[in-house]
Parts: structure tokens; sequence; C-alpha cells
């Protein structure tokens, strides 16, 4: 089914924005691909430094140029609940890839970041600039140039938007995302979350609070709510670069291995020594990063991705824009109901019909685009599948469930739970802005209120602990932006404003920093734009103006008179404190490169 008019009104305006820096993209793409194997522009020197370790057989099998190679890319750590099952898939990927007659080597490890672990700590002043780090350093890793494909082992919030930027930087060479799954499901989030504000509210001690957080975050795997990690997920398999099913299968299970297992073969299938040689760069075109945004959407996925997902496109040459992030919101029906945005998690997402259900669904209606390559093959339409274990120990796929398993958490394209999109773009005085709409409760989609100005998160928690903020106001949280002090999450303010909120006050956040994908109940208009540091008119706001965010609207203002807002100076903040300590001081030229957040923020590239 071809897709419909308006999905392929707003593809066509990225195609023709895109044209200059597309072309050029795919030239440069096409003269680094190699008939043969990649290795055979290595001299002899270059090849045996890159074989030294390998067994005389592979070395044999390497010397000659018939045998493709590839190159694991790795962000193993203990850090992340989602990444510690990746310590053992080299293992499992080598003798995968030797019974397909090929062979892999790790080509390079990359840093990740748990944003889990440093959410309201200095850490978390690295962790945007994380992700165009974790692109560079897997480049180091492909640089050697020994490979004709490679696999990115990578689930949470920026390794995933890394790691695409590289492949899609060495998009001559085939990619296949390979994830280690969703932790089982453990204390409902919800029930985390009301543990949380009693404890914000002095109702219950450390020991209650570390007790429900660890029942919540309690083995390996990605944690069970769908913030940015389990957006990855969902990305990376309607854009097409995970097997279908892969996403939501919990780690240490034989089916994980089993997709480990197929995904190895499958990307040596794909290289240019085979005849369905399917390169990165080609494969990921305007309609794929269209259907990545049509999916956050229908998911109600992370706010982060307003940032991702924009770098990710131009790294393949396409420019994606807000206003076509805000017009597909417009038209894609919210299908999903999962924490922040309800009370169910990935497993019951995955249950309840997953990916495979969605997919199914979104095309019914020509609300994806069908004719795109995937890592899988041609056509969209082989992901609407249930993925299970077959009797030999292989992957085995059926149709997707004609109906969802559980319509409380997975919806009908004919009864959606809300008719647009999870996520809003707002503009205004202010700037623009993006806010979750689909974790918001319709009541508290417009809020008109005082300003309270806070130029550091731990002011407005500790205002809230004197008892200073019982009362209608919008939480303006300023000098967060990535030039200021790199953007953090200010996901911690969310059990305070919770509290507010549930004491009937008309509370919100407005703030040039970012929320956890795991943010919700509350209204937050973020990334505002231009930022503080940069003079934006957030920065000339002033203690007690009237802010109202209206995401019905989509429309952000301070309601003061444009020539008295003209004659404001911006005010200036003090952000030595922001400059050292915690690595901040190794990150002082990525503050100072970063781009604005409406074009992914990146030290990499702008529109
Ligand atoms: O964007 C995201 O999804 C978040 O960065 C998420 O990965 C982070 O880990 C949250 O902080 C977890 O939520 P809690 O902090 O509520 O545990
Ligand atoms: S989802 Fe967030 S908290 Fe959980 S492992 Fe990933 S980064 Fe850490």
């Amino acid at each position: 089914m071809a897709a419909d008019a308006r999905i392929s009104a707003i593809t066509a305006r990225i195609v023709e924005r895109s044209k200059p820096t597309r072309e050029r993209y795919l030239d440069r793409l096409r003269s680094a691909a190699t008939k043969g194997a990649q290795r055979s522009v290595l001299g002899c020197a270059n090849l045996a430094h890159g074989f030294a370790i390998c067994s005389p057989t592979e070395k044999d099998a390497l010397a000659g140029d018939q045998v493709p190679n590839l190159g694991i890319i790795t962000s193993y750590n203990d850090m992340l609940s989602a990444h510690q099952p990746f310590e053992t898939y080299p293992a499992i990927i080598r003798e995968a890839a030797a019974e397909a007659g090929g062979i892999a080597q790790v080509a390079g490890g990359v840093p990740a970041m748990c944003d889990g672990v440093t959410q309201g700590q200095p850490g978390m002043e690295l962790s945007l600039f994380s992700r165009d780090l974790i692109a560079m350093s897997a480049a180091v890793g492909l640089s050697h140039n020994m490979f004709d494909a490679a696999v990115f082992l990578g689930v949470c919030d920026k390794i995933v938007p890394g790691l695409v930027i590289a492949a899609l930087s060495f998009g001559h060479l085939p990619a296949v995302f390979i994830p280690a799954g969703p932790m089982t499901s453990g204390l409902p989030n919800d029930e985390k979350s009301r543990v949380r504000q009693l404890y914000a509210e002095g109702k219950v001690g450390r020991a209650e609070l570390l007790e429900a957080e660890s029942k919540s975050y309690h083995g390996p795997g990605t944690c069970t709510f769908y913030g940015t990690a389990n957006s990855n997920q969902m990305l990376m398999e309607i854009m097409g670069f995970h097997m279908p099913g892969a996403s939501f299968v919990n780690p240490g299970t034989p089916l994980r291995e089993a997709l480990t297992r197929e995904a190895t073969k499958r990307a040596l299938a794909i290289t240019a020594m085979g005849n369905e040689f399917t390169p990165a760069g080609e494969m990921i075109d305007e309609r794929s990063i269209v259907n990545g945004v049509v999916g956050l959407h229908a998911t109600g996925g992370s706010t982060n991705h307003t940032m991702h997902i924009v770098a990710m496109a131009r790294a393949a040459g396409i420019v994606l824009t807000w206003q076509d992030i805000s017009e597909l919101s417009d038209i894609i029906p919210l299908l999903a109901r999962v924490y922040p945005n309800g009370l169910a998690d990935v497993n019951h997402f995955h249950a309840a019909g997953g990916m495979g259900f969605l997919i199914k669904e979104l095309l019914k209606k020509g609300l994806l685009h069908d004719d795109v390559r995937t890592v899988y093959g041609q056509g969209l339409g082989s992901y609407s599948i249930d993925v299970k274990l077959g009797a030999d120990g292989n992957v085995v796929r059926e149709p997707a469930p004609e109906k969802s398993h559980d319509p409380k958490v997975l919806a009908s394209i004919d009864t959606p739970f809300q008719s647009n999109g999870g996520l809003k773009m707002l503009r205004g005085n202010i700037g623009k802005a993006v806010i979750k709409i689909s974790a918001v409760k319709p009541e508290r989609h417009i809020i008109e209120a005082p300003a309270v100005i806070f130029h550091d998160q731990l002011e407005m928690q500790q205002a809230f602990k004197d008892g200073k903020l019982n009362r209608d106001f919008v939480a303006v949280v300023r000098f967060q932006g990535p030039k200021a002090n790199g953007m953090p999450e200010l996901h911690k303010l969310t059990p305070a404003l919770g509290v507010l909120q549930d004491r009937g006050f008309r509370v919100a956040l407005l703030t040039d920093g970012r929320m956890s994908g795991a943010s919700g109940k509350v209204p937050a208009a973020i990334h505002v734009t231009p930022e503080a540091i940069e003079g934006g008119p957030i920065a000339r706001i002033r203690e007690g103006d009237i802010i109202r965010i209206d995401a019905i609207a989509g429309t952000l203002e301070v309601l003061v008179d444009a020539a008295d807002m003209a004659e404001r100076e911006p005010v200036v903040a003090d952000l030595s404190e922001n400059e050292f300590g915690m690595g901040r001081e190794l990150f002082v030229p990525f503050r100072h490169a970063a781009g604005p957040a409406d074009q992914g923020a990146s030290v990499l590239f702008r529109h």
C-alpha cells in the first residue's frame, strides 16, 4: 500500500531540502565502497597487523579476498544493566560467523553512560556529548578498514544514536544492530514513582526508596519503562537496522541468542561480496527516517529523539526539522500506552503484539513507507511478524496477531489512544521547544502561571523542600542548554513537580535543558532554543512573568509586551561550577562547538 499522501508530501519535502547534502553524501559513499573485500585496499603490513591474533585458518581466509570479515563495535560495560549482556556477544558472533563461512573481529569498543546512574549528578553533563563521542569512537574502530560489514552492540540512550551516526558515516558498509533486550518486569514503574514522591515529601526514608528502586531495576537488560533506550529499540526495528522481532526479547534466553546468531549471518550475507549488497547509507533514506519519526509518535517515544533522530538523519545527508516532526505528530495516532505514557512496561507491550503488530497496524493505513530497504531485505511488511524460537533452536517468524493481545497497552489503528502523536513542537516569543503530550493528562495541556526562575535544578529541589512552591507556577530552569552545561536531563525534578501537581497546583517546567524519556506526567516545555547562554528570550524572563504553555495550539509565550522584552538585557549566569569536575573540563571543546537543539545539539553537524 502506498504511503498516505500527507506522509508522502512531508517525505518529498525532506528529499527536496536534503538534495545538496544527500547527493554529496551518496557520492562519497559510493566512492568508498569496493566491489570485493574492503581489506583489499590494505597493504601487506596493514593486513598482517589486522589479523595478527587470528588463527592460521582465519589468516589464510583473510589473506585471500574471498571471505567477508565482520567488524563488531561493542558498548559493553557493567554500568548499564542493558549493556551488561554484551559481555558474551563477541564469542557468540565469532562462532556464528564461522558457521556462515565468515570471520568476525571486535573492531573496537565505545563508551556508554547509564543516564540512570548519572541522573541528577554532575556526570549527566557529559551525557549528551557522549553521543557524538560514541560516533567518533566507533569510527576509530571501523577506520581499520578491515571489514565488509559491521554489527553494532548498543541499546541505551546516547549509545544507539551515536552508533547510528557512525554506521551512516561508514555508510558504504552494511550495518546490523544487535540488541540485548529488556530486563524482566520488576516493581511496576508507577509504584516506583509513587515511592519517589513519598520520599520527596519526607514520608519514607532512603531505605524504603532504595528497596523500591532495587526491585524496579533488578537485573540484566534494559529498564522496562519506555524511555530513550526502548525508543531506540523501536527505532532500530522500524528503520530496518534490526532483524524483525529482535527489539524486545529478554536477555539470557535461547531466542535472544538465536536472534544474535541470525543477525551475524545476515550481516555477512549483505556485504559487497554477496549478491544482496545493502550499504547502510543507501538502505537508510528519507523514507526510513520518516518511518522512525512515525514510530516515535505512534508509541509516545522519548523527547530526546527530537535531537537524536535529527542528528542521525544528518549523518546520512538528510535534513530533518522540528517542523517535519511536528506535522507528523498531527497525523500519527498514539497506539501504545507504555510507562510513562501508561502503566504497562515494554515486556507487556511485546506480549501484546509488540513491534510486529504496531508496524502491521500503521502499514494498514499507509502511515509508514513500506517500500524501504532493511537489513532483512526489501519492504517493511516483512516486519509485521511475531518472532519465536523454532524446535531446531533457530528463529521462526509468524504473521503478527490480527488483534492486540492487550488493547489497553497496544491499540489497533481504528481505536487509537489519541488521534495525534506523543510529541508536539511549541513556538512563540520564547523560541522553539518540545513537549511530550502523550504522558500528560488533557486538562494539563495548557498551563498559564507565573515564572519562578532557577539556574540550577538543585535550587528548585531546595525551594520545594523549603515549602516555597505550594502554588501555581512555571519553573523556568535555564542555562541548561548544550553550550551552557552540556544539556543534562532534569528528570530529578519530576517527583517534586509530581507532588505539587497531585496537590492540585497548576505547574509546568520550562527549560533549555532536557528531560528523561521516562519523564512524564508534568507538562514540560524542553529543549528551548535559542538557549539562555546564547542570549535567547528565556534569558530575559523575570520572576513573576506570566508564562503560557499551550500544547494544543503549539505555542510557548511569556505574556510581556514585546517592546518591554526587547529592552530587557538577557541575564548572565555564573557557570564556573560546570567547567570542572567529573571530567567536565575535558568537554570544553564540545560545549563550544555544540549546535542548537533543533539541529540535533551536535558537535558534528549543523543543518
Ligand atoms: O531518556 C531516558 O530514558 C533516561 O535517560 C533514562 O535512560 C534514564 O535512565 C532515566 O533517568 C531513568 O529513569 P529514573 O532516573 O527515573 O530511574
Ligand atoms: S535505560 Fe537508562 S537507566 Fe536503564 S540501563 Fe539504560 S541508560 Fe541506564
